[in-house]
């Protein structure tokens, strides 16, 4: 049985802050209510599916939980506890059951059944044989979601913060996986909410299950593995050689399978081109989009002082783009394109997570742009990797700090041309053909981070505008 209502909203209230994927970390939340409630599991385990409505700012946002009810919560699910102990012995406890394998097996069960649970839809694609004897284990990564592998088999990514309609994560994975393109999981099913006053009466995606890469290793871990050897190089050159460094002389040289994902990067835009269908816009419009970018620029330079010193030379950038506009194709786009969503493994580079930038709202995420914004993000994504080392991990000794710039910058150089090399090479829209437009998006993408890690990571701050001070010296 679940606690009464006043408590259990009480205890979320309390619980959902601390979560990673919560969305609303900048404001208190004003009100919190329990939307829809359905019962999946009878019996202690209890397995209830819960949206809450989460008021902040005025707005109001909805998120996904599985609740899990046991009578005695055992050791191994404390620390999913939500809410405060009981204080006698008759109360249930409740806890985020996305950690325990014996309530998300029900799971599995539903999307191999196709079955219907109040409002909930469990759906498989055609011919698909899920199998339902695994056990799941949440991923620990830093995330926006919760995803569950299950065996070696699948991963199930829970959606969070729920959008209206069909997410961008299954309609774009969907479509990939129809089309035949190798460089996406295979969607096996996915769940859903069918509600009346839902939008133009679609379904509320609410969870994706996809063939889990068992073997893929995360491009940003590469990465960082890459530019450890690089700055562990023995050889050091002399003080007038710092300028002339080659990045290809370290052993985990990256820029090969930079290459190739530059590759993999083209050929996902061409098979998003051919399912979605590609539009030309006006000159006015990318002028419009140029005046956003900077309106953004001021915002964020309000809010995060640490920018305002590179506000020219970014505003600078935008005003290029608005004086060369012309008509430019656009197309369904990744829309958050950096080393940590994409994978390799032994059958190539893998693209994750089309849901788009996480701060955005669900009509920007959706609109269609050019492809070189992905582009421009996985540069930034190297500009990142380059510099992490040095700015955040605090095991650089920060004598050495000075030369390791000039390293962090080769590291980011070379991999960053090799990716448009093979970006350009695979039929992509030549980045060098495209300087102003690539540099004005690289700069939306450093405001963004900007402002994404002020309000979620603030130790990371350093990052992004150490990487702009270099951009833009
Ligand atoms: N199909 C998959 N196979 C293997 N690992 C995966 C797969 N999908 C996601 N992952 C792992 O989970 C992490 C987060 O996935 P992602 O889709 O980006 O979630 P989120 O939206 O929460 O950021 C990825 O960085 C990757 O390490
Ligand atoms: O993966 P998400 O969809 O949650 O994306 C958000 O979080 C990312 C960090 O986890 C953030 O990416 C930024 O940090 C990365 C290193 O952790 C770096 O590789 C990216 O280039 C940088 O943008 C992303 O911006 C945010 O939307």
């Amino acid at each position: 049985m679940l606690p009464p209502e006043h408590v259990l909203t009480r205890d979320l209230a309390d619980w959902l802050p601390r979560q990673r994927w919560f969305g609303g970390k900048d404001a208190p939340i004003e009100e919190l209510s329990i939307g829809i409630a359905t019962e999946l599991l009878a019996g202690d385990p209890g397995l209830h599916h819960l949206v809450l409505d989460v008021r902040q700012n005025g707005a109001s946002d909805r998120y996904q939980v599985l609740l899990g009810v046991r009578r005695d919560l055992p050791d191994r699910l404390r620390y999913a506890r939500i809410g405060a102990p009981p204080d006698g012995g008759a109360k249930e406890q409740v806890y985020d059951a996305a950690h325990d394998p014996d309530l998300t097996r029900t799971l599995l069960e539903d999307l191999a059944a196709g079955a219907s649970v109040g409002p909930l839809r469990f759906r498989h694609v055609p011919g698909a044989r899920i199998r339902t004897d695994l056990t799941s284990l949440p991923i620990t990564a830093e995330q926006s979601n919760t995803s569950l592998l299950f065996g070696d088999d699948y991963i199930c990514k829970l959606f969070r913060r729920l959008s209206d309609g069909i997410n961008l994560d299954l309609e774009v994975n969907l479509a990939l996986t129809r089309a035949g393109c190798e460089h996406v999981p295979a969607v096996h099913g996915w769940i859903e909410l069918e509600e009346a006053d839902g939008a133009g009466g679609e379904p509320v995606t609410l969870g994706l299950l996809s063939d889990y890469l068992r073997t893929g290793a995360d491009g940003w871990s590469l990465a960082i593995a890459s530019v450890r050897d690089w700055f562990a190089h023995t050889t050091q050159p002399e003080e007038d050689e710092w300028a002339e460094l080659d990045a290809s002389a370290a052993g985990g040289d990256f820029a090969a399978e930079a290459e190739r994902l530059g590759a993999a990067t083209a050929q996902v835009h061409r098979a998003l081109a051919d399912a979605f269908g590609v539009t030309v816009v006006p000159a006015d419009e990318i002028r419009a989009m140029a005046a956003r970018m900077n309106a953004e620029l001021t915002r964020t330079c309000r809010d995060v002082p640490g920018l305002a010193p590179h506000a020219k030379a970014l505003t600078g950038a935008y005003i290029d783009l608005a004086a060369q506009a012309g008509p430019l194709a656009v197309q369904r786009v990744h829309g958050d394109y950096h080393l940590g969503q994409v994978l390799r493994s032994e059958s190539g580079w893998t693209l994750l997570d089309f849901e788009g930038e996480p701060a955005r709202t669900q009509r920007e995420r959706r609109a269609l742009s050019h492809p070189l914004r992905d582009v421009a993000g996985m540069l930034r994504s190297f500009e990142y990797a380059a510099r992490f080392l040095i700015t955040r991990s605090g095991t650089v000794p920060l004598e050495s700090g000075g030369h390791l710039e000039t390293r962090a910058h080769a590291w980011a150089a070379r991999n960053r041309a090799a990716f448009c090399r093979g970006y350009a090479a695979a039929g992509g829209a030549d980045p060098a053909a495209h300087a102003v437009l690539l540099r004005a998006f690289e700069f939306e993408k450093a405001v963004y981070e900007v402002r994404y890690e002020a309000r979620n990571r603030p130790a990371w701050l350093p990052v992004p505008l150490k990487s702009l001070a270099h951009l833009t010296a």
